[in-house]
């Protein structure tokens, strides 16, 4: 097994690496970085990577009936001990290049877009809605993939369309719709909120729709708490208000526009137990038992 730092790195996000596995493997590797408002912190959250490592395992095994991933294998001889736990080995894919969010409730871009146009994504909602409100229903609202640095764009549907095809375009959107569905019940069966979450797609050797990325974690999904949901104001992140909250507070010093502050100590401990606790709600499993041994 070639140790990591030997792989070619294939891609680095905010939090997360991808490295080449061979021909057709793709090792993420979740770190312990810390993002917010598109910045990353200096401080790491001890056990981060794990946790949405675990989680998107765990989802892309719950919600597999719905329609294939890409998840090979979270343990074994391909994962390197120094990332075990925190990388899954995953099937190399032709990505889309769209970004499909589904939003259950009105908040963050969808919200402003709503306020700005009664709209979202070309989809008109009732007029009236107060923010963090739960839609009439589920709505698909994709985006353009932007280059790093820039922001996605919202499209309208038949702009997807001419980006991925009609059929391509519909599978797509009726399984993030799907998945989302699937994933919004089990998150109220244990008293969360899934306010809106985006998909990655791509395409297999077959040209196979596929699931992709990473799946439900709470940095690709709002999950907020149902007891004292509020609309008319934006909602606490269930992960990520003590980072807010802390980093608002004029004891943060922090000025809107230079690099984030690092994180003082009882800021990363509640946010490390926030991301466990969320885990264990959502799961019902425990971090302690994950990565679990191979088959
Ligand atoms: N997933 C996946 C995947 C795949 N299975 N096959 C080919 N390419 C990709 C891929 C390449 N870039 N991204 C954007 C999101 N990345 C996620 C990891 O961390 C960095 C950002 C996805």
């Amino acid at each position: 097994m070639t140790p990591l730092p030997t792989r070619r790195r294939l891609a680095s996000g905010k939090v997360r690496d991808l490295y080449e596995v061979g021909d057709d493997h793709l090792l993420i590797v979740a770190s312990d970085r810390i993002s917010a408002f598109e910045r990353v912190f200096p401080t790491p959250v001890p056990d981060k990577g794990r946790v949405l490592t675990a989680m998107s395992a765990f989802w892309f095994g719950e919600l597999a009936d719905v329609l294939p991933n890409h998840l090979v294998v979270c343990d074994g001889p391909l994962v390197p001990d120094a990332v075990r736990g925190r990388a899954l080995l995953v099937e190399r894919l032709d990505m889309l290049p769209v970004e499909a969010i589904v939003r259950g409730y009105l908040t963050g871009r969808g919200y402003a877009d709503y306020r700005g146009y009664g709209e979202v994504c070309g989809l008109a909602l009732p007029p009236g809605l107060a923010e963090s409100a739960r839609l009439p229903e589920p709505i698909f609202t994709p985006s353009t993939k932007a280059r790093p640095g820039d922001k996605d764009e919202n499209i309208d549907f038949d702009t997807c369309v001419s980006v991925l095809g009609r059929a391509l375009a519909e599978e797509v959107r009726e399984a993030s719709l799907e998945l989302y569905r699937r994933g919004a019940a089990r998150a109220a069966e244990q008293g969360l909120l899934l306010a809106d979450t985006k998909f990655e797609f791509g395409t297999d050797s077959r040209g196979r729709l596929v699931l992709a990325d990473e799946l439900l974690t709470p940095d690709s999904a709002r999950y907020w708490l149902a007891d004292g949901h509020e609309p008319g104001l934006p909602q606490p992140s269930f992960d990520k208000q003590h980072v807010r909250d802390w980093l608002v507070d004029p004891a943060s010093g922090w000025d809107c526009v230079s690099p984030l502050p690092p994180l003082p100590p009882e800021v990363v401990t509640a946010t490390r137990d926030r991301y466990i606790e969320a885990y264990h709600r959502i799961t019902g499993l425990s971090l302690a038992d994950w990565p679990r041994d191979p088959a």
